[in-house]
């Protein structure tokens, strides 16, 4: 059995703990000091005269290691161990923790918001009419998308795009109006094949079934349609032009027949619009003009080369007509050629690939003059143009593994601790698997508040939730603080049908109270969706440039915004010297986090694993919402919701815990998925690019402490068969591997596409580094087992 472990998590009620229990499963460490703990804990026991001397707790240790940090810890008292009053055997998440090797001090005070660099232009004499728009779309930005001043990238592309048919690589910081950036200036011209210089009206009107003028490729559906959203905005200033979207996921037949009725302006997938191309005679290319990548790199790294070549191929500069088929002439007003255009926050080899595919001397325009003049003379790219946006606080929490869920908690719970604070947060997560998890574990077990009559109309029928949220969105108790308003839970990933998808992005992006987003790099390019005040990447990014994008989704525009990014002590410590921040990035201490988060006592639902007392402390209250994660999973025998179970079943009989420890991993869906989520995080771990995984080393995770970290008590099994399992330690790992990881780093990282993960893999056998390595390669080497989206 896997988790043999689980038998120690059911209460043993009043009867004496035999001597010959044995404990079976995770480190044999753990395993003798549950074994002496019993020991001491029967002796104390049999002996109620004598004094009681307390066993050597797991609180002991944290004491003990408390001081040997550098950091000032609080000094508490703990209670005797909470695991062993309540009759259950647990490892605390104080104790056996690897420090961090970085000594810092926190900083008693939060350094000043530097000047953001990706808001709009603050000098009067910028405006969208000085950078040759027309005055119908500048008075249009002004007056109805409340859009005065451009943004420093939008005052180098627009004249460029405007004037000019060359191509052109954009590129700034996220969230600084790259999108309008390049969509201005082809609307513009668009529109200039219907009006006069001066404002008035040509005597040709071009029309939606006039030609279809520009294509817009991005990776995502989200992003497609975030880019329409603003497009159609703008074309409210030309109400006869027309835009529409053709992406994976949507009914092919009603896109066919929205491209037939005529469009000036397509926003596309490039898997749907190979289709299309292909299979729907209608759509006419002959009339495009421009050609657009948005997060080209980010399509190239997800596969779409093929696509990107077959569309290249397929809008042929020689086959552009040099009028449409109602005789206007388009050459002049538009680019006399195609024109190309790359878009993306940061560059990769991948946008490179790209631009070789699909460029001609292209300019490379970007925020500021002076990097573009450097950048010419030089022939090379400066790497401060990658970095976040300069107002953008960034941080750092160096976590061991076994405190990184409750670490998490705390984190979110004092972020709302303050009503109005905060408003959104996004998580991003390695794959969906553990987004899954996540959202399940963090999602309310019951129903805190029902929906409420509106006060303006108390008589109007309470509205229906809408079934395509019903399982992406959720009240998240455990980050709810008694002060401030319930938290919504929202989870988002590629596996999800469109539909729930877009419906779940929707009602993130409308949420009016505090809310949180779990997700995975799905969400991490382009996405705008406003005040988002947090970004937590509980997983690092696979490559720098995802990090960028991933923090990018605050601090959009001018505004402030905080990034967290959680790391474990060790290897990974050294990922921060590669990332380029404009603000130093702050040291936040685990401990400073959890005292604040726990700081009050907190209400668990059932299987609640103790009462609050006075004398609770923030550590007894992280190790007791551990334990009730922990107890979660290991209830629900048959797979009925704790609440749900009848009364019998409720884990303090024995008869439960019979059932429990033989029910099967899928007779309790939160195990089930706790263990699916562990093993596809380790999988996810290992597609770190070549150039990171010297930090993000496979063969230096402790599982069992990782396990912890999905509420599981030991590493599920499933690999490498032997009876004796165990898990690899840092030090074992280095010198059973030393040999192998030349390899390892020599192989490329696999792409990281939508699929679903199914090997087993997380606990290793006795020659456990060498074969772990070995399988992790091989792992590595099939990119259809991973579930990242
Ligand atoms: N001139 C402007 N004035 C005010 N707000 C603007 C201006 N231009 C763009 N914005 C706003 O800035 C936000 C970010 O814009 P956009 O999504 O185009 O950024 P981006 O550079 O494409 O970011 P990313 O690299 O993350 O995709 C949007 O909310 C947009 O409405």
């Amino acid at each position: 059995m896997a988790d043999d472990g689980m038998l120690l998590n059911f209460e043993l009620g009043d009867a004496p703990i035999k001597s010959q229990v044995k404990f079976k499963g995770g480190a044999w460490r753990d395993r003798v000091k549950a074994q002496k703990s019993v020991k001491k804990w029967q002796q104390t026991d049999d002996d109620s005269s004598r004094p009681t001397k307390r066993p050597r707790t797991d609180e002991d240790a944290t004491d003990r290691q408390f001081k040997t940090q550098k950091t000032a810890a609080p000094t508490e008292i703990r209670p005797p161990s909470y695991a062993m009053k309540m009759g259950q055997i647990s490892s605390s998440v104080f104790t056996s923790n690897p420090t961090a090797v970085t000594s810092f001090d926190e900083p008693e005070e939060e350094p000043e918001p530097a000047q953001p660099s990706n808001a709009p232009l603050t000098d009067e004499a910028e405006n969208f009419l000085a950078l040759g728009l027309s005055r119908r779309v500048s008075q249009h930005l002004a007056t109805k998308l409340g859009m005065k001043a451009p943004t420093a990238i939008q005052k180098n592309t627009i004249p460029q795009l405007v004037k000019e048919d060359t191509d052109a690589f954009l590129q700034a910081e996220t969230g600084s109006g790259k999108t309008l950036a390049y969509l201005l200036p082809i609307v513009h011209r668009i529109l200039m094949l219907s009006m006069n210089e001066d404002g008035t009206s040509k005597d040709t009107q071009v029309h939606r079934n006039s030609g279809l003028f520009a294509i817009i490729l991005a990776p995502t559906r989200e992003l497609c349609k975030q880019i329409s959203v603003v497009l159609e905005k703008v074309l409210r200033c030309a109400p006869w032009l027309v835009c529409t979207t053709v992406t994976g996921g949507e009914n092919k037949k009603s896109e066919k027949s929205r491209i037939r009725k005529g469009v000036n302006i397509l926003v596309a997938t490039p898997g749907r619009l190979t289709d299309h191309l292909d299979n729907t005679k209608v759509l006419d290319v002959g009339t495009v003009r421009w050609l657009v990548f948005d997060e080209g790199d980010r399509m190239m790294e997800m596969g779409f080369e093929d696509d990107i070549r077959t569309i290249v191929s397929k809008i042929r500069q020689d086959k552009l007509l040099k009028q449409n088929k109602e005789g206007v002439v388009l050459d002049g007003i538009l680019p006399a050629r195609r024109v190309t255009i790359l878009c993306s926050a940061t560059m990769r080899m991948d946008v490179q690939k790209l631009g070789e595919i699909s460029l001609e001397d292209a300019v490379h325009i970007t925020a500021s003059k002076a990097d573009m003049e450097k950048d010419a003379e030089s022939g090379t790219t400066d790497k401060a143009l990658f970095s976040a946006p300069t107002q953008l606080k960034q941080s750092v929490i160096i976590t061991p593994a076994k405190l990184r869920l409750v670490t998490l908690v705390a984190l979110l719970k004092s972020a709302f601790a303050r009503r109005g604070s905060m408003m959104k947060v996004i998580i991003f997560i390695s794959c969906a698997d553990s987004v899954d998890f996540h959202f399940e574990l963090l999602k309310s077990t019951t129903l805190l508040e029902k929906p409420k009559p509106s006060a303006d109309a108390p008589d109007a029928p309470v509205p229906k939730p809408n079934p395509h949220i019903a399982t992406t969105v959720a009240q998240a108790a455990y980050v709810t603080s008694p002060a401030s308003p319930i938290v919504m839970l929202h989870k988002l990933h590629g596996s999800l049908v469109q539909s729930v998808r877009t419906a779940t992005l929707q009602a993130f992006t409308a949420c009016k109270e505090p809310t949180v987003l779990i997700t995975t790099d799905i969400s991490s390019r382009g996405l705008d969706v406003p005040a988002v005040d947090l970004v937590i990447e509980y997983d690092p990014a696979f490559a720098v440039p995802d990090h960028v994008h991933r923090i990018g989704r605050t601090a959009r525009a001018g505004r402030a915004g905080k990034a967290v990014l959680f790391l474990q002590p060790g290897s990974e410590e050294g990922y921060t010297s590669l990332l380029n921040s404009a603000t130093p990035i702050a040291p936040q201490l685990y401990e400073s986090i959890l005292q604040k988060g726990f700081a009050s006592a907190i209400d668990l639902p059932p299987p609640a694993s103790s009462v609050e007392t006075e004398k609770q402390t923030w550590m007894s209250r992280a190790e007791n919402l551990q334990l009730h994660f922990e107890q979660r999973l290991l209830t629900a025998p048959g797979g009925q919701d704790y609440e749900d179970a009848p009364k019998e079943n409720k884990w303090k009989t024995a008869k439960a815990a019979k059932n429990s420890r033989n029910a099967k991993p899928k007779d309790n869906p939160l195990l089930d998925a706790g263990r699916q989520a562990f093993r596809s995080h380790i999988r996810a771990y290992a597609t770190h690019v070549r150039d990171e995984r010297k930090f993000f080393d496979i063969t230096q995770l402790h599982l069992g402490h990782m396990a912890k970290s999905f509420g599981l008590r030991e590493a599920p099994g499933g690999i490498g068969g032997g009876s004796s399992r165990r898990t690899v330690r840092p030090s074992e790992a280095k010198t059973h591997s030393r040999d192998k990881s030349s390899n390892a780093a020599s192989r490329p990282a696999p792409s990281r596409r939508d699929h679903d993960g199914d090997d087993e893999l997380g606990v290793v056998d006795e020659s456990a580094a060498r074969r772990m390595k070995e399988k992790m390669m091989s792992v590595m080497n099939s990119t259809s087992e991973f579930n990242l989206g």
